[in-house]
């Protein structure tokens, strides 16, 4: 398989007449894509609950920072721009996935108050 060095990802060749066996290579692909997307998510989401924690610490007691979510959000369209993707599906995107983060950051904060646990750390 053709390898994407932009993107750093396997891009099966392109075809006129894809065959079944064609269609599920770039399916197989797509789970790929889609598992690495969660894995970063994950990451992501540790990432939040650590920016809660030190938020915490600094006195700044709220979690939801809607100018840092305002920021987050234009800057994933800015990267979509350059790129070959819908800016607008990914702006949306990135709203759930900064309400993702804040979820997140209450979770932890509402565990912790409960049971006095220290959050999981990245
Ligand atoms: C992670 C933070 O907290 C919240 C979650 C954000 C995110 O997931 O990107 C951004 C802003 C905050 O509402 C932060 O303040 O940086």
């Amino acid at each position: 398989m053709e390898r994407n060095h932009t993107k750093g990802v396997d891009v099966p060749p392109q075809t006129d007449d894809p065959t079944e066996t064609d269609l599920e290579q770039v399916r197989a692909s797509i789970a790929d894509i889609d598992r690495q997307i969660t894995e970063l998510l994950e990451t992501r989401t540790k990432l939040a609950k650590r920016a809660g924690e030190l938020k915490l610490q600094s006195d700044d007691h709220d979690f939801v920072d809607e100018a840092q979510s305002d920021r987050v959000v234009e800057r994933a369209r800015e990267y979509a721009v350059d790129r070959d993707v819908d800016e607008n599906v990914v702006s949306a995107a990135f709203r759930l996935f900064v309400h993702m983060g804040m979820t997140a950051e209450w979770r932890d904060r509402t565990a912790r108050e409960t049971t006095g646990d220290a959050p999981d750390r990245l």
